[in-house]
């Protein structure tokens, strides 16, 4: 469970440029994270070891949500276009028919190692090869690819921090690693329209309802809209607001498996974003609403997962995921999403 916090803690990655940390580096790294996560289980990171900033971060975002919605359309999976192929990597588009608390529509890739379809008939493929706009519309394929990388190995050098603060040797958990299922996505959360500000019932109006992750961890990147919430001991909702070059990392349910408890995946959800100001706006999405950037750092498929603490019982990585995947709004069925609707930037 979380404690009572008020904001979010920052870690610095500076140590990690370096090709080696040297052991007193790991000391410190891995105790600062192992008492993020068994406290508020989120952290801002800075100085993270990456070749690439939030503004390319974005740029893609946006030159992918701008497609025309028939060209995204294209890419969406098999629920959302039957004649699709793709069962699990791809676009979803909103489903306002379904969720209007959860108003997003996005954009998912895997490894680029999985380039072949498995032989093994199923209605979910874990491991399915991404898919792509075509290279005339969409400038940043091998850009999001890169990414990616970079990202898992980032995500990897903090899986060895996180075996330490367990008490375990730094390559504990390497095995994960192998055909690992992590994913990239790129979210866009329509802004509302005037009126729509709040729910009947005055409470806040969501674009992501309240939730955990399922993996190990995720980190985060978000635009400067503002509107992540994370969920205090107390109850209380504690703003997440962007914090200039940084990432938001947070635990998900395996690792609070693996570390018998000790560890904990908080309880987080976002508000919708304002509709379009009336005043000359600041923000360059005014009007658009918000983009994030979450990777979720995952094992592969077939990846057995025996808690390091503790006496829970050792979890299949597939099965794990594919249960959790039933509450996930972009796995329901649902005949009327919006298909029709998105504003060009
Ligand atoms: O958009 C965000 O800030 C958070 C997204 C999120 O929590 C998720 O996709 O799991
Ligand atoms: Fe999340």
């Amino acid at each position: 469970m979380a404690t009572t916090f008020s904001s979010l803690p920052i870690i610095d990655l500076s140590p990690l440029h370096t090709a080696q940390l040297a052991e007193n580096e790991i000391a410190t790294l891995s105790k600062q994270f192992g008492e993020v996560f068994s406290t508020t289980g989120f952290a801002y990171l800075v100085n993270p070891p990456l070749s690439f900033d939030h503004e390319e971060m974005f740029a893609v975002a946006r030159e992918f949500f701008a497609l025309p919605t028939g060209q995204k359309m294209q890419l969406a999976k098999r629920s959302f276009r039957p004649t699709n192929e793709n069962t699990y990597r791809g676009y979803f588009p909103t489903q306002p028919h379904l969720a209007s608390d959860n108003l997003k529509e996005g954009f998912e890739i895997g490894s680029a190692e999985f380039s072949e379809r498995p032989a093994k008939p199923q209605k979910i493929v874990l491991s399915e090869p991404n898919v792509w706009p075509n290279k005339d519309s969409f400038s940043a394929q091998s850009k999001l690819e890169q990414m990616y990388d970079e990202l898992q190995s980032l995500a990897a050098k903090l899986l060895s921090l996180l075996a330490v603060s367990l008490g375990k040797p730094p390559d504990a958990f390497s095995s994960w690693l192998t055909d690992s299922l992590s994913t990239l996505r790129l979210l866009h959360y329509p802004a509302l329209s005037r009126g729509q500000e709040y729910t009947h019932d005055e409470s806040v109006k969501l674009s992501c309802t309240p939730h955990t992750d399922s993996g190990i961890l995720t980190l985060l990147h978000q635009d400067s809209t503002g509107g992540l919430e994370v969920l205090n001991a107390s109850g209380e909702w504690v703003s997440a607001p962007y914090v200039p070059g940084s990432i938001v990392v947070n635990i998900g349910d395996l690792m609070t498996k693996v570390s018998g408890g000790r560890f904990t995946a908080t309880m987080h959800r976002v508000r919708a974003p304002a509709p379009k100001s009336q005043s000359q706006s600041q923000s360059p999405n005014d009007g658009f609403g918000r983009f994030s950037i979450p990777f979720f750092f995952e094992p592969g498929e077939d990846c057995v997962i025996v808690p390091a603490l503790g006496d829970g019982e050792a979890v299949v990585y597939g099965e794990h995921v594919r249960r959790k995947m039933s509450t996930w709004v972009e796995f329901q069925e649902d005949s009327g999403y919006d298909t029709g609707t998105t504003e060009e930037i």
